[in-house]
């Protein structure tokens, strides 16, 4: 028994180390310091299995997670609008740029009280954090006092957040009632939240870093677009945005400077190491290619790309470069906060981009061939991937990584997933896992080892 180990958690694991298959630990113990980091992974046939169960149970630190449950790692969720919650589900048969206009400015011009953003953000951490996600890529409003709240709320609740303000200020393209005063104010708001932030980590073990967020080029003056490419260069900071969600994206910015987004993004500053941009749908192999040399991410978000981007990401092209690429809900661009539904999505929307659509053109013509990813490919990225994306130890089980656990019961009356033992292969248990699974099922949630949900 390792003296620095605090916890011990005994039960059967799924979890994916590498893109492309999953590995099973049965009857597992996972050894967790007490910096809530996994010491040692003890499979059952190491001949000291029994005794440190034995020894850990003793000494009163065993966690078991029981029979018919099985442990996950906690979802890493890289694009989420915080202040957008109260709209999920709603309005998302308009085009992007009159969804922004007419729906979500409005809603987020609400977030100038802070007492109201303290009771959303409250609300969508625990919300997520019980749907088994336990990092979490968030976008406030434009407000500076409503964002520190979001980072407070995900320190009170024990989840890793990495938050930014949105920085909109070009006044051609923002409605006066809501966007920043001019592009110094942008910046200095945003150097602000940086110190804030970071000052909030002694309180945070998980973690919670500032993110530079401009919100896309279209909302933003080419002023305010380098003020914070030289932030990021200066703090070495996380860097979010839209990066060629869509046609009118793509089309506004290759207007205004002659070169797609991902090279504007480039020259301002913006697309560095652990950028994560979303969407991306519209990336060519070049620009593919761009991202994997500068080693930015792509938040992966399947389900606001149906509605918003008319268009699917090509992942397993993506992949194939070298792109790093985790999945993110984009609350409220996706209507869901379960990422178990883009972890389907993904999957479906692969398939769909394979084959086409269209039954009325010849086959051969539909589809774009070669593009599908499997359900365990899509845990990886709702995992590992968004880990990657970040360069955060966290998303499986591996010694050095953090503790974040979701545990899955599949024996409930009314949420089973048992299959009734017909097919009972591990294979089968996790894809009945990662298909039908409901937030009913996810009983417990733990962020670098400490217990934050149990219901
Ligand atoms: N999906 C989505 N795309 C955007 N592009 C700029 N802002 C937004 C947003 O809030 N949601």
């Amino acid at each position: 028994m390792a003296a620095d180990v605090r916890q011990a958690f005994l039960g059967s694991f799924f979890h994916t180390p590498t893109y492309g298959s999953f590995e099973y630990l049965e009857d597992a113990l996972i050894e967790v310091d007490a910096g809530g980091v996994i010491a040692r992974v003890v499979r059952e046939d190491d001949p000291r299995h029994d005794e440190l169960v034995r020894a850990y149970h003793d000494s009163g630190v065993l966690v078991e997670l029981g029979q018919g449950r099985y442990g996950l790692p906690g979802f890493v969720d890289l694009h989420v609008h915080a202040c957008q919650w109260p709209q999920a589900g709603i309005a998302l048969d308009e085009p992007l740029d009159r969804w922004l206009l007419e729906r979500t400015f409005p809603l987020e011009s609400k977030f100038a009280d802070v007492e109201f953003a303290r009771t959303v953000y409250g609300d969508l951490v625990r919300q997520l954090l019980a749907r088994g996600t336990t990092t979490v890529v968030y976008f406030g409003s434009a407000h500076l006092d409503a964002t520190v709240e979001l980072a407070r709320a995900c320190v009170d609740a024990g989840q890793r957040g990495l938050v930014g303000k949105t920085v909109m200020d070009d006044p051609t393209a923002n409605p006066d009632y809501y966007r920043d005063a001019s592009p110094r104010k942008a910046v200095e708001e945003t150097a602000q939240l940086i110190r804030e932030v970071e000052a909030m980590r002694p309180d945070a073990p998980q973690g919670v870093w500032p993110v530079i967020t401009p919100r896309f080029i279209p909302s933003c003056t080419d002023e305010v677009l380098r003020g914070l490419g030289n932030l990021a260069a200066e703090h070495d900071a996380y860097v979010q945005s839209h990066c060629n969600e869509g046609q009118w994206e793509h089309d506004t910015v290759l207007a205004r400077f002659g070169k797609e987004d991902p090279y504007a993004l480039r020259d301002f500053g913006l697309l560095r190491e652990h950028s994560i941009m979303a969407h991306c749908t519209f990336l060519t192999p070049d620009e593919g290619a761009l991202f994997a040399q500068v080693g930015a991410g792509i938040a992966h978000c399947p389900i606001s790309n149906a509605y918003f981007a008319s268009s699917v990401l090509p992942v397993k092209r993506l992949r194939e470069q070298g792109v790093r690429i985790g999945l993110g809900t984009d609350i409220s661009g996706g209507f869901s906060p379960n990422m178990y539904d883009d972890i389907r999505q993904a999957v479906m929307a692969s398939r769909m981009l394979e084959t086409g659509v269209d039954a009325q053109r010849p086959e051969p013509e539909r589809g774009s061939g070669d593009a599908r990813i499997s359900v365990v490919e899509a845990l990886y990225l709702a995992t590992a991937g968004g880990a990657e994306a970040l360069g955060l130890p966290v998303g499986t089980f591996e010694p050095g990584r953090a503790f974040d656990l979701q545990v899955v019961d599949t024996c409930l009356p009314y949420a089973d997933l048992t299959g009734f033992g017909v097919f009972d292969a591990p294979e089968d248990r996790l894809a009945r896992i990662l298909y039908l699974s409901t937030p009913e099922n996810i009983r417990q949630v733990y962020v670098q080892g400490r217990r934050v949900i149990e219901k």
